[in-house]
This record gives C-alpha cells, structure tokens and sequence, in this order.
C-alpha cells in the first residue's frame, strides 16, 4: 500500500507555477530520492505536503487519509514529519531541551510535560547524538546541529520522514555516517523521500529517483537509469551536473 500519495500536486504563487501537476506514491519501506535543479520546486513539494503552503490544485493522501487540508501539527501526529534545510535549535535550551520541545503538546510554552530523560536520550541515540545531550545547540559542529534537526523530527515518532537536503555541509565521512543513519530507519520501519544535492551521498542511499525540472516530474526510475538519463543530464547541465 502507498503510504505517501501526492497526486496532481500544482503550486502557484502569484503567476509563478512552482510545481506543475506533479504526482508521486511512496510505498511502506522505500527511501525514494527526489531531485532536480535549484529552484525545480523540490523544498515547495514538501511545503504543501506538511501544509506549510496550501495547495493551489491537487490533493494529497497519508496512509489512505486526506491531508490536502490538514494543520501542520495534525499531519505531524498522523506520523509525518519533515526536516527542513535550514537548522533552527533554539539556542537557549540543551541539545536535550530542544528534542523535548519536539514533545510537548502545541499550545504548551514550558518544559514541563513532554518526553521522558530516558525518551529523549532513545530519541537522540536513533541519530547518534546521545552523548551530547547538554551540549548547547550554538557549541555543536555543523553536522551534529543537522542531527539534532532529525533527532527533533524522531522524537514526533514518526511513520514517515522528509528530509530536505539532509548531507549539505557535511564531508565525506559525515555523509556516509548519515546515510547509514537513515538506512536503519528504514530497518525500523521508516519510510522516506530525501532531496539533495548531493548526488553520492543520494544515489546510494535511495531505491528510486524522482526528478523535478521547473516544477513538472522529468524523470523516474532507479539511481543507475536516472544516473544516465539524458533529458535529466541536459536539465543539470546549467547547474552542478550529475
Ligand atoms: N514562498 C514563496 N513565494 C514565492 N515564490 C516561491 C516561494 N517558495 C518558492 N518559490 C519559488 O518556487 C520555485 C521553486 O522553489 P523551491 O524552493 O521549491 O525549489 P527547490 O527545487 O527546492 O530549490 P533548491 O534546490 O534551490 O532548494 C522557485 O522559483 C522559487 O523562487
């Protein structure tokens, strides 16, 4: 069964068509790899799944439930989580601090409530952060700011994760930990679409490629086919190429 059904997805702002009819299933277990030129509307994909933006047409299917419609936090509860490219801890709180908010019931503003020591250090040792759990956020290298970011969605306890650009910035130890990580979430179950640009650390790691070229679906097919696609090397080759 398709766990993630996107189906004639259109997103308009204003007269720019940002996504152009684009459809996609993603069945329970896959880590599908969706890419495609800057600005193809990869990030504005995931914005109107999680509801961040509404959708201008289309409708959009979590484990056979209508979320077109949905708040952010209700999809979120139904088990579908997104982790942004951009890091945003807050600053004040522990690495510890920051997964607990993740925890907490939407309206509540104190640390009070929420996720057990003991939740908070499985949650953090799922990406390997356990042992910075009182280090704070604005300390942390590069690449453990990103983990906390998915250690953040983990603690949401989710079916289903959106990782948009999760191996920017990191080197090349960093991205084959990482994609490490998140092939064990798919072990515990997990589905997954990630973007990136980052073509190594993504073709490895996924078992089908979407791409996205100015906001319509160019191409789909396994890492190796996509990989010597040639509509899909002309569309990058005005950008950073395959
Ligand atoms: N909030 C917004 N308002 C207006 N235009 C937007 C908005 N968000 C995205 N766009 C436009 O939609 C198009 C797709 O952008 P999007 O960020 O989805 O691309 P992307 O494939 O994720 O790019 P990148 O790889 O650079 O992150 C771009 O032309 C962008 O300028």
């Amino acid at each position: 069964m398709s766990v993630l059904e996107v189906d004639g997805l259109t997103k308009r702002f204003g007269g720019l068509v940002a996504v152009d009819d684009f459809s996609l299933d993603v069945e329970q277990g896959e880590i599908v790899g969706l890419i495609g030129p800057n600005g193809s509307g990869k990030s504005t994909v995931f914005n109107c799944i999680m509801s961040i933006y509404d959708v201008t047409e289309g409708t959009i299917q979590f484990n056979g439930d209508a979320i077109t419609d949905d708040k952010t936090h209700e999809i979120v509860n139904k088990g579908l989580s997104r982790v942004s490219q951009e890091s945003n801890p807050i600053d004040l709180y522990p690495v510890a601090g920051n997964i607990k908010l993740f925890t907490l019931p939407n309206s509540i503003r104190s640390l009070r409530g929420g996720a057990s020591d003991e939740e908070i250090y499985e949650y953090a040792a799922r990406i390997d952060i356990e042992d910075k759990l009182q280090e704070m956020p604005d300390e942390l290298p590069h690449a453990d700011v990103r983990r906390l970011e998915i250690a953040k969605a983990l603690a949401t306890e989710p079916e289903m994760l959106l990782l948009d650009e999760p191996f920017a910035g990191m080197n090349q130890a960093e991205i084959n930990e990482l994609a490490g990580q998140i092939e064990r979430f798919r072990e515990e179950g997990m589905t997954i679409v990630v973007v990136d640009h980052n073509m190594g650390g993504l073709m490895n790691l996924v078992d089908r490629v979407v791409v996205l070229n100015n906001g319509e679906m160019l191409a789909a097919g396994s890492p190796e086919e996509i990989a010597e696609n040639q509509r899909v090397q002309e569309a990058y080759l005005a950008g950073e190429g395959l």
